[in-house]
């Protein structure tokens, strides 16, 4: 039997650090929406104990690395299952983007692989489990808006912003999440008013969301990285609304109402950046 399974990517509308934990992670506020860029993830079972990666991407790993392969893995030893599966990752979300490319296949993979072996976990029970692979796989897990806390992983759902569009600008470079985690002075950041960002979603008040937006790793990614302060520069003399770094970087993501505007920034950021794609917000959850 096979399985075909959507893996959003999110964008971070708010990003604070609240300070450094003693397990070395740092205790963050997110808010955070799915937008309609997807990989597409196909499980296909085995009859031996095997788990396969298959991808055309050079970037994803094939092997234990790939946190798909971690999410089948975990499921497996947790729920005791002897079958194998093979997990076929056709990938759109560019990698190591602050796109949570790689969390959102892991969270595919555990509500695929929950129906093809007939698990009956709850999506929370899924989201506890993500939590173990990566910080941003609980909030993958159930897709939607929702405020993260603790290390990510502490997820409470919000409602969707308003109907807009979402450009996202990728320069062809990667960014390490731990590097730039690593290199926060919290005493050099402006904290962004993540009440405020709460308060505007649920009077769906646009211009209040991007007045409240704001990501403290853009202190760290705009200073190592000029040419993601350049793309945020663009974008902005461009036109949109809101111009903001999406998690550790270094796509920078911008939000526009009307189309026209949305074709005036596209056509402006081609053949100046690595890779540019216009998609809407999903902002809701998903039926899986
Ligand atoms: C920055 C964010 C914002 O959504 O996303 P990305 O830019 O990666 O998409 C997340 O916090 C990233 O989440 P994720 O990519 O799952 O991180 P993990 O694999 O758990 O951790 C990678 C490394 O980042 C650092 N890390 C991560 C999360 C956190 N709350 N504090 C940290 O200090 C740690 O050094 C850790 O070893
Ligand atoms: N399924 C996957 N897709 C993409 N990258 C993956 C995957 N599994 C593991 N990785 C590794 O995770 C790292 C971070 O990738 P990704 O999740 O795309 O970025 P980010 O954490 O910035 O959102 C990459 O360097 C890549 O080697």
């Amino acid at each position: 039997m096979k399985l075909l399974v959507k893996a959003p990517a999110k964008i971070n509308l708010s990003l604070d650090v609240l300070g450094k934990r003693e397990d070395g992670y740092h205790e963050v506020e997110m808010v955070m929406t799915t937008i309609d860029l997807a990989d597409h993830i196909e499980l296909s079972e085995r009859h031996d104990q095997e788990i396969k990666i298959v991808s055309q991407n050079r970037f994803v790993p094939d092997d234990e690395r790939n946190l798909a392969y971690q999410a089948a893995r975990l499921l497996k030893t947790r729920c005791g299952v002897r079958q194998g599966v093979e997990i076929a990752i056709d990938k759109v979300i560019p990698v190591a983007a602050g796109l949570a490319g790689g969390s959102s296949d892991a969270a595919a993979t555990l509500r695929g692989l929950n129906t093809l072996w007939n698990l009956g976990l709850s999506l929370d029970e899924l989201a506890t489990l993500g939590a173990e692979i990566g910080s941003d796989v609980s909030f993958c897990v159930y897709g939607g808006t929702a405020l993260a806390k603790g290390r990510g992983e502490n997820i409470t759902k919000l409602p969707a912003p308003p109907n807009c569009w979402v450009i996202l600008a990728k320069p062809s470079i990667g960014v390490s999440t731990a590097e730039i985690y690593r290199q926060l002075d919290l005493n050099e950041v402006v904290h962004p008013d993540i009440p405020g960002m709460i308060a505007a979603l649920y009077t769906r008040d646009y211009a209040g969301i991007c007045k409240h937006a704001g990501n403290v790793l853009e202190s760290v990614t705009l200073k190592a990285y000029p040419q993601v302060a350049q793309i945020k520069k663009q974008m902005q003399r461009f036109g949109a609304d809101l111009v903001l770094m999406s998690g550790s970087g270094p796509t920078v993501f911008g939000l526009v109402r009307h189309d026209s505007r949305l074709q005036r920034i596209y056509n402006g950021l081609r053949g100046f950046c690595g890779q540019v794609f216009a998609v809407r917000m999903i902002g809701e959850r998903e039926q899986f």
